[in-house]
């Protein structure tokens, strides 16, 4: 069973994959492997140098977090010359992962970008997590730290609301508490492990 969850950035994701993971399932992080792919003295940092320059790293050689933000999501032809590096990365990455999962298992990938980047059909089920743009920018805000103009512009950067609520088979909703967030992920858990027998 091939799960597919995403979200909007700052929607919940990672709070949904450690419950899904939790539970059972083998969770398979974009976000993380996109951080792997570009690690000191990797191929994929190289690759990111020659598009975006040397500037990018860190005076210890390592990728520029923030730099690398602030310059891709105010440039759209860069967020996407730095897609073209890390995407097929990634599914590489994340492809030999599920490999290596034991038979049976409920494999979720984590993809941020799934409906962006046209993923929905290969998955068994695609669970979305979902929360108002408002309450997207409050969490950045709040426990990010980061700017109002920063946090919008990496919604901006993203797939509406409605373009996600459009492939989800499963919809968590996460405008309540932790625990109703819990709850309703249990709940999906257990329809999709039902699915499957
Ligand atoms: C621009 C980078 C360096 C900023 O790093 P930072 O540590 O601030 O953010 P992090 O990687 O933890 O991502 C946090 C969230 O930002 C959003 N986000 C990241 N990349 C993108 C993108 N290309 N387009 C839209 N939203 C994005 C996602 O919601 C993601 O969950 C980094 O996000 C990156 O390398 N992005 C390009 C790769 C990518 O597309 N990753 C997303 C899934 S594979
Ligand atoms: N229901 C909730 N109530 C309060 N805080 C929450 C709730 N759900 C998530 N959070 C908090 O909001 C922040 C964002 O959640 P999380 O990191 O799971 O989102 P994400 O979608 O994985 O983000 P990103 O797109 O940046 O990877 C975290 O600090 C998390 O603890």
């Amino acid at each position: 069973m091939r799960v597919g969850l995403t979200g909007g950035v700052a929607s919940g994701k990672s709070t949904v994959s450690a419950i899904l993971a939790e539970l059972g399932a083998v969770v398979i992080d974009a976000d993380l492997l996109a951080r792997e792919v570009v690690a000191p003295g990797t191929e994929g940092l190289a690759a990111v140098v020659e598009e975006l320059g040397p500037g990018v790293l860190t005076p210890d050689g390592a990728l520029d977090r923030p730099k690398v933000g602030a310059l891709v999501f105010a440039d759209p032809a860069k967020r996407r010359a730095l897609e073209a590096v890390i995407h097929p990365r990634v599914r590489a990455r994340a492809a030999e992962l599920e490999a290596a999962a034991p038979p049976g298992a409920v494999v979720v990938h984590d993809i941020p970008l799934l409906a962006e980047t046209g993923q929905a059909s290969g998955f068994d089920a695609v669970v979305v997590v979902d929360v108002p743009d408002d309450v997207q920018v409050d969490r950045m805000v709040r426990i990010r730290d980061m700017s109002e103009e920063d946090a919008r512009a990496r919604i901006a950067a993203q797939a509406s609301r409605e373009e996600r609520l459009a492939i989800a088979t499963y919809v968590v909703d996460n405008t309540g508490s932790l625990e109703d967030l819990r709850r309703r992920v249990e709940e999906v858990y257990r329809t999709i492990e039902s699915s499957t027998t």
